[in-house]
């Protein structure tokens, strides 16, 4: 029996799963990492803490499964994709913590690049909205704000890497700065028709070029860990952004399919197949994957807050114990009230891409409670959905878009928001029998580079479904509900 080792570096919390060679998950290990929110709108991660979950969930999965390190042919790695990490290339010492792609601290910086008319030339290349969100101005700030650091990143002293290449930087003791082109796409640095860094935005950012890491695909060799770490060296045969290997997992390979990930945030891909299709409706254009040097791109809709909005009901409200309770209020709360939360506690990502707003509650009466609230929640981010496949089927009329949504990530567990979403998308919602399929994504690009795990199509073959949820909404209740989502969103941005 061989293994391959998944990697999944979220934004909360770093996983690690063993696949089997039939790519059945048999052991996972999770550990939870401190968030860090040093100002409003500000969020960074200890990238000590990112590299310790790492090592320290590999351990544990592997000691789970009860196998010799020897049995693992590959490992793949997926990550929070944008965030930021710079570190010194001698002593591996990271200079500042990690920028997290939440972070709102550069919206300064966007608004005078797109007062200085760069917003087309960067869409051009990077096919990406000048946003906060992405890695290009958090990496500016970090050289523009650490004392010394521009200087040294222009000595040659510094790299920068998102979450993926300082891992593989840290797994292979120093001897490998690498990405894949999905991670690459979203640093707006990378020109994703070109297929490499794009100097005129590097020059403007005034960015060493240098200090950036090579791209490969996603199904490569990424270099060997060090042998003292899980006892001997294994191959990092592949790696995606986690919404790319979600893509990946789901098995969305033809264009026009589609699937939507609930964790922190929704991250809904459509894959557009050798075309990067440009989008007229503030969605991002992005590489959905890249195999044998041939990208494939995707239609992105970011979302910045979906299961976030239940961790807030949780641990800010504190109306509920564990996510799972939402489930039983949503059932209970009165049908008659239309309380409306727009959950933009960090701004709104598409397809609005406003980051001054924050968040809004409309509707309540006297008699609003915890049950009213927690469907609040749970319709926002089914609302949220509805405005990203509105734009994505104004944007791509190729061959349509499917009608079916494919859906994974932490709150697709909620058989209630699944329902909901249906209703309020009016398609059919595919729940996959493997939830972990950002895991599973990964762990398939590195087993089939590694040559354990079969090929892409017959991979597509063994998805299997678990629930599918079919709309029930009449036409006039949907738009009863839908209208007056759309004003509060309006008016939560004009406030
Ligand atoms: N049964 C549930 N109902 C609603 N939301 C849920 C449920 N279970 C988990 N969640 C939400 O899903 C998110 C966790 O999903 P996960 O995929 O682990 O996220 P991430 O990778 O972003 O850390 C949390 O924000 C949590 O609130
Ligand atoms: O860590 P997640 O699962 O919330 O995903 C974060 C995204 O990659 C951000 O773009």
């Amino acid at each position: 029996m061989t293994y391959v080792l998944a990697i999944d570096q979220g934004t909360t919390s770093t996983r690690a799963i063993l696949f089997n060679d039939a790519m059945e998950p048999v052991a996972h290990a999770q550990e939870e990492f401190p968030q860090h929110y040093p100002q409003s709108g500000w969020v960074e991660h200890d990238p000590k803490d990112l590299w310790a979950t790492t090592a320290g969930t590999c351990r544990e999965a592997i000691e789970r499964a009860g196998i010799s390190s020897s049995k693992i042919a590959a490992i793949g790695i997926t990550n929070q994709r944008e965030t930021v990490i710079v570190w010194d290339k001698t002593t591996g010492e990271p200079i500042h913590n990690a920028i997290v792609w939440q972070d709102r601290r550069t919206d300064e910086t966007c608004q005078a690049l797109r007062a200085d008319g760069h917003a087309q030339m960067i869409n051009d290349r990077t096919g990406l909205l000048i946003d906060p969100y992405f890695s290009a101005t958090k990496l500016k700030w970090l050289l523009d704000n650490v004392a010394g650091a521009r200087e040294r990143a222009q000595n040659g002293d510094l790299l920068f890497g998102t979450v993926d290449s300082f891992l593989i930087w840290k797994l292979s003791g120093g001897a490998a700065h690498v990405t894949d082109a999905t991670n690459a796409a979203r640093t707006m640095l990378y020109d994703i028709r070109k297929g490499r860094w794009s100097r005129t935005i590097c020059d403007l950012l005034d960015i060493p070029i240098a200090m950036l890491p090579e791209v490969k695909d996603c199904a490569d060799d990424f270099g060997m860990t060090r042998a003292d770490l899980f006892g001997k060296e294994i191959p990092i045969c592949g790696v995606a952004g986690d919404q790319q290997a979600a893509t990946v997992g789901q098995a969305c390979f033809e264009p026009g399919m589609l699937k939507s990930t609930y964790g922190t945030g929704c991250f809904a891909l459509l894959n557009t197949g050798d075309t990067p299709v440009v989008s007229h409706n503030n969605l991002l254009t992005t590489i959905a994957y890249q195999l044998n040097g041939k990208p494939t791109f995707a239609l992105e809709g970011s979302i910045f807050i979906a299961g976030a909005v239940v961790q807030w009901l949780r641990d800010g409200l504190q109306i509920i114990k564990s996510a799972a309770e939402t489930q039983g209020f949503a059932e209970q709360a009165d049908p008659h009230q239309n309380v409306i939360l727009v959950p933009a506690f960090v701004g709104l990502g598409a397809p609005y891409w406003n980051a001054q707003c924050r968040g809004a509650v409309f509707g309540l009466t006297r008699a609003s409670g915890a049950a009213e609230f927690a469907k609040a929640a749970l319709e926002s981010v089914g609302f949220q959905t509805r405005d990203l496949l509105d734009a994505m089927s104004a944007d791509w009329k190729a061959d349509g878009v499917q009608p079916t949504l494919r859906v994974d990530g932490g709150m697709s567990a909620s058989d209630w928001a699944m329902q909901f979403l249906s209703d309020i998308i009016a398609a059919p919602v595919d729940r996959p029998e493997i939830q972990e399929t950002t895991a599973l994504g990964v762990a398939w690009l590195a087993g089939m580079h590694a040559g354990i795990y079969p090929d892409q199509a017959e991979f597509a073959k063994r998805w299997a479904l678990q629930k599918q949820f079919l709309p029930t909404m009449s036409d006039e209740a949907r738009d009863a509900k839908y209208q007056p989502w759309k004003k509060a969103v309006e008016a939560t941005m004009t406030v």
